[in-house]
């Protein structure tokens, strides 16, 4: 496991956590998928506020799982401000009924989804033409080696990264492991946002460059799970109303 500058959750600890909340602690999934897409979508206002003009157009890149489900809600969120334009990439959607309702409020807002690989490596070598890329692909249930369709997609960002825009990864850069980091191939990020609590690879992330962004949100948690999880201190970081922190 690595060793981090600040605490962090293994991605055993992180499943044991968000199994907690929606056991003991009585949240529902909607709950806590709405403030980690609302953090993811508010981080990226922060971090990358919206030029004048026509609104900036967004590539979301959704998983299966519910790393999935929060870039679709913060989807939503960044349509409904009105500054940005989203288009979805989600080559493998699940049957159910949280995510047919994700999927039928961006529709409803006309938020457009490409089918194809194709499709979006033809959006991306338009240069300038998508300002943002949110990698909602994996988070802390994923696990080495990446399969099919995303390995060629992670692989098209990986070799483009120069070319195309930044990429924000949603709890972890999408192929990396949860707890060991890098892997062959790498998204390439250039922002993270961490939910609950960093995992152990947003180490490797932050010493990969120092232009790198690292922020913190799904601020979900009390004190008593956050001693339990030993996250004290990365909960303190949040003051009053915050429901984003850039660390
Ligand atoms: N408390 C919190 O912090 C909260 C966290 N939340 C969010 O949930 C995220 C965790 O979500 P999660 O557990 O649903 O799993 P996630 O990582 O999205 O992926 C699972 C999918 O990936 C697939 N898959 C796996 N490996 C693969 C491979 N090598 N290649 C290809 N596919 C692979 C796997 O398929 P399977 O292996 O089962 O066939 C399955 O379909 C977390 O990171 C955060 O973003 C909030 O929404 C709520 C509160
Ligand atoms: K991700």
């Amino acid at each position: 496991m690595i060793k981090a500058g600040f605490k962090t959750l293994s991605a055993k600890s992180a499943a044991q956590l968000d199994g907690e909340l929606m056991s003991t602690g009585a949240f529902s999934i909607d709950q806590l998928m709405e403030l980690a897409g609302l953090a993811v979508a508010k981080a990226i206002y922060k971090q990358y506020p919206p030029s004048t003009g026509t609104p900036n157009k967004v590539l979301v890149l959704v998983g299966p799982g519910n790393n999935g489900g929060d870039g679709l809600v913060a989807a939503r969120h960044l349509k409904t401000w009105g500054s940005y334009d989203p288009v979805l990439y989600y080559p493998k959607k699940t049957s159910n009924q949280l995510y047919s309702n994700l999927v039928k409020q961006l529709q409803d807002l006309q938020v457009g989804e490409l089918q194809t690989l194709e499709e979006v490596k033809a959006l991306l070598n338009n240069k300038g033409e998508v300002k943002l890329i949110i990698d909602s692909l994996f988070g802390f249930s994923f696990k080495p080696p990446i399969r099919e369709p995303f390995k060629d997609l992670i692989s098209f960002l990986s070799v483009n990264h120069d070319k195309i825009a930044p990429v924000v990864a949603v709890d972890i850069p999408s192929g990396w492991d949860v707890d060991q980091g890098p892997t062959d191939i790498d998204i390439n990020a250039s922002m993270l946002i961490s939910l609950t609590a960093p995992k152990p690879c947003a180490a490797r992330f932050v010493e990969s460059g120092k232009d790198k962004v690292h922020y913190l949100g799904g601020r979900f948690i009390n004190k008593e799970i956050a001693k339990k999880y030993d996250i004290e201190d990365i909960i303190d970081k949040y003051k009053n109303d915050d429901l984003i922190v850039k660390l």
